[in-house]
């Protein structure tokens, strides 16, 4: 038995897979033998659900079909939608997702089959209905009427639209697809273990999304895109953003957005690239000081601790230029990564090991009853 104990599984192998690796040293996340950061320069997230699910990229004919296979499988059964609008209107609109996702197992027919291609079928259903699902769950709190999916509009163009109502401009688009790419695969993250973990019993991929979402909401991992746009919030100008992220750190704070368990003292790619996609989103939204005061903000952070932003720091502005409510902030992450999480539970049920680890017990024996 490997007696030894590493915490939080630090740097531990925790699995063997052909979907993505974070390649630190050269600065690259691979994704199926490509580059992340250069596919979002260059695909659509469409094309990443083909790379995901198929392991290529689809080619424009199959690019087509599957977007008609998405479109086919739109809408969300009523009954769901009015779980939805049962919740209590204070519930976290991630623990709506997690209950949204959990409600929709029962309507799939293919659940009990874990052949990849039955598994894939569900991972479709699934990115055809968590948008409509997220979307839906924020309106219920706001006692808006449901919204329904838009055919002639293409995915993300859909998705972005179900969320803020108004149907996105080329650049809104363009960049909201390009985070849905950049959210989309990560290799292990707690999410997506904890997602295999499910997997791993033979459970289906509802409740492995589910944990998923559940992990997710956690500010240490998805839920510190929506801590990250809240911090912002709270300085008025530019020139607030230093002693904010001064004084906290004084008080021991963690600044949400900063920090990567795997990147640790490097700068994490996709962070880069929506700190890209931030500028002429600023720009056309006359935001400008938003763009300043994330760029002080980094600056402060690489000065004061040598800590790099993660993608959650500048997806948040991104998000919040585009109009999307803060509390949507992680259901669209979650959204983005259904596909990423479904590859990785196809994986876990083509090449199957039940996951059971050991501990190394500090408690007392011999106690008498
Ligand atoms: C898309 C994503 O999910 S990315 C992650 C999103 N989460 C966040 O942005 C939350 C803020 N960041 C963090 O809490 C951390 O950086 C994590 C959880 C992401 C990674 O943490 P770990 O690998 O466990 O690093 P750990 O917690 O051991 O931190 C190492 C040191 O850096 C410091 N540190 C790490 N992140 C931060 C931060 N955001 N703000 C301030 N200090 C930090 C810790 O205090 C610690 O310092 P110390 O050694 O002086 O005590
Ligand atoms: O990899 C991680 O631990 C967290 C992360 O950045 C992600 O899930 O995108």
């Amino acid at each position: 038995m490997i007696k030894q104990f590493q915490p939080g599984l630090e740097n531990v192998i925790a699995s063997e897979t052909n979907i993505s690796y974070l390649d630190v040293e050269n600065e690259e996340i691979v994704l199926r033998g490509y580059d992340l950061i250069k596919l979002a320069k260059s695909v659509t997230y469409l094309d990443i659900i083909g790379l995901m699910l198929d392991g290529y990229l689809p080619t424009e004919e199959q690019r087509e079909d599957l977007e008609q296979e998405l479109k086919a499988n739109y809408g969300v059964p009523h009954e769901v939608i009015t779980i939805l609008q049962l919740l209590s209107k204070q519930t976290h609109l991630m623990d709506a997702l997690r209950t949204g996702i959990s409600a929709l197992a029962g309507y799939d027919e293919d659940l009990e089959n874990r052949t990849r291609a039955a598994n894939r079928r569900k991972a479709i259903r699934l990115l055809a209905k968590v948008p409509q699902i997220v979307a839906n769950s924020y309106r219920a709190t706001m006692n808006l009427e449901p919204i329904e999916p838009r055919q002639d509009l293409s995915y993300s163009a859909n998705f972005l639209y179900m969320i803020t109502g108004q149907v996105p401009t080329a650049i809104e688009e363009h960049v909201f697809d390009q985070s849905l790419i950049v959210y989309s695969e990560h290799e292990m993250p707690n999410s997506t273990f904890t997602a295999r973990v499910i997997a791993s019993t033979q459970a289906d991929l509802y409740g492995a999304l589910t944990g998923a979402v559940a992990s997710l909401k956690g500010t240490l991992h998805g839920g510190a895109n929506e801590a990250v746009m809240r911090m912002l919030l709270e300085v008025q100008s530019e020139d607030e953003i230093e002693p904010l992220i001064v004084g906290k750190l004084a008080r021991k704070e963690r600044i949400m957005g900063f920090g990567h368990r795997v990147y640790m003292n490097k700068p994490d790619p996709r962070a880069m690239l929506m700190k890209e996609a931030l500028l002429p989103l600023a720009e056309a939204k006359n935001e400008l000081s938003l763009y300043r005061m994330c760029v002080i903000g980094e600056e402060v952070m690489k000065r004061e601790k040598g800590l790099y932003p993660n993608l959650d720091y500048y997806a948040a502005p991104v998000y919040y230029l585009l109009g999307i409510p803060i509390d949507l902030f992680t259901p669209v992450f979650l959204a983005a990564r259904t596909v990423g999480v479904s590859a990785h539970v196809i994986e876990q049920h083509e090449n199957n090991r039940l996951f059971r680890p050991r501990v190394l017990y500090n408690g007392p024996r011999g106690l008498q009853v």
